[in-house]
């Protein structure tokens, strides 16, 4: 038997995709317009498959993505997706040859961090990657929130209108780039994701069934927050139970936050709303006179991150006080290890290796997991996850990384 791991051509692609869809248990056969769509979002060079006297068992793809930081600017990630190795050659080491290589040409590149949405927690720790920012699902159940049933728009000038799927792709890049600038862990949204989600750029064979698209526009007249979902067709006994579904609630400002929550919860027929994946901090249960109607039903780790370039990822976010730490960094895998110092404050900050004693030891995974801010050296440490050298150090460094609101990444990729 040879098994052989690769980049794959054009010619590999139909193979390949069956692979990938046999690999998620979904029908095997893939259709001509799945091709053409990966055809558009791949890039071979970055897409290895593994195959068994040539056919594919195993897949793995990778691509550039901007991943927003605390402050608001960006580092390019290393992200990674589509991996899936067939039941048939399970445990043999395939996803850990592929990941090995993918991560050493990233790190070669010069990507700050890989990036990846984990289907089972398990699977990425041992490669480097930590859970960077979870997401919180909930349920609400509309006539017991206590909201005023006479709510008729937003109250602060701006406006709420319907509009279509051009429109969206007119305003939507623009307005989600200016999201991004101040909400961190959002990844960047390029034209293929806006053509797929706005039914220009078909994935199946199937007909899209076009979503609701609400557009907010301030009193000046910007567009500054953007609200998708859908809902069932639900009657019963001459009585409505719709549930709408957020596929998307995207805003700039906390009045635009608001206005699109409270224009969809008060909208008629809808008695249920389903929110989507959002940060566990949104502001949606509080926002409500009684925030126990919005029930819980999913909260999960979400986007994991794996350090390739400490210094860069350290000096690219922002800090709400002043301090400096070092820390030791241990990476089996050899890409990112290190000593490094961080001297940052709130006008800036600067990391680079040194000889000086470490304040912190902890994994490279340990740190992706702080990166963002979502987590606790303190609780790290009470895992035992994170050693503290210098007696104060957890208290500082917690003080120094963690954020105010958490990090949201809105997307599956
Ligand atoms: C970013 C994304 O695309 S997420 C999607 C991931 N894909 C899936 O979950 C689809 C279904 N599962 C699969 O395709 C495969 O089982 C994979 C990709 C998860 C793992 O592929 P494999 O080739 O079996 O992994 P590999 O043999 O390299 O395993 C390396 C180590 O990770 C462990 N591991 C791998 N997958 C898992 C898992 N799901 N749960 C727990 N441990 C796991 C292995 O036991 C092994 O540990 P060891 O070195 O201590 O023996």
């Amino acid at each position: 038997m040879s098994l052989d791991i690769r980049t794959i051509t054009d010619a590999d692609l139909p193979d390949w995709a069956r692979a990938r869809r046999t690999g998620y248990l979904l029908p095997p056969s893939v259709s001509k317009t799945e091709l053409a769509f990966r055809r558009e979002l791949m890039d071979l060079e970055r897409t290895q498959g593994a195959f068994d006297d040539g056919r594919c068992v195993a897949t793995y793809r990778s691509f550039t993505q901007r991943l927003s930081v605390p402050g608001g600017a960006s580092v390019t990630a290393n992200a990674v997706s589509n991996v899936s190795v067939s039941a048939t050659h399970r445990r043999r080491g395939l996803l850990s040859r592929m990941t090995d290589r993918d991560l050493r040409e990233a790190k070669e590149r010069g990507d700050a961090a890989a990036t990846l949405i984990a289907a089972e927690y398990p699977i990425y720790g041992r490669f480097g990657f930590g859970p960077a920012a979870r997401v919180t699902e909930w349920e609400v159940d509309v006539a017991r929130t206590g909201l005023d049933p006479r709510h008729s728009g937003p109250g602060d000038g701006g406006r709420v209108d319907y509009v279509d799927a051009a429109e969206v792709r007119e305003h939507g890049p623009a307005l989600y780039e200016r999201v991004r600038a101040v909400r961190h862990g959002l990844v960047d949204r390029p034209d293929v994701w806006w053509r797929r989600n706005t039914g220009a750029l078909p994935v199946d064979d199937g007909p899209w069934a076009e979503p609701f698209f609400v557009l907010h526009r301030s009193a000046e007249g910007s567009v500054d927050g953007l609200l998708v979902f859908t809902s069932d067709d639900r009657w019963e006994a001459k009585l409505p139970h719709q549930t709408a579904t957020v596929l998307d609630l995207v805003a700039v400002t906390p009045a635009a936050e608001r206005a699109l929550w409270l224009f969809l919860l008060s909208a008629d027929w809808i008695t249920r709303v389903r929110t989507g994946h959002r940060a566990p901090d949104d502001i949606l249960p509080l926002l409500l006179p009684d925030p126990r109607a919005a029930r819980v039903v999913t909260h999960a780790d979400f986007l994991w991150v794996r350090p390739l370039d400490v210094p860069e990822l350290l000096r690219a976010r922002t800090y709400p006080v002043a301090g400096s730490l070092v820390i030791d960094v241990t990476d089996r895998s050899g890409l990112a290890g290190g000593r490094f110092l961080l001297e940052a404050g709130p006008g800036g900050a600067s990391c680079a290796p040194t000889r000086r004693p470490a304040d912190l030891t902890l994994s490279v995974a340990e740190l992706g997991s702080l990166l963002l801010g979502d987590e606790s050296a303190v609780r790290l440490a009470a895992l035992g996850r994170v050693d503290e050298e210098t007696p104060g150090t957890l208290a500082r460094a917690d003080a120094l990384l963690r954020t105010g609101r958490r990090p949201w990444c809105a997307d599956v990729f």
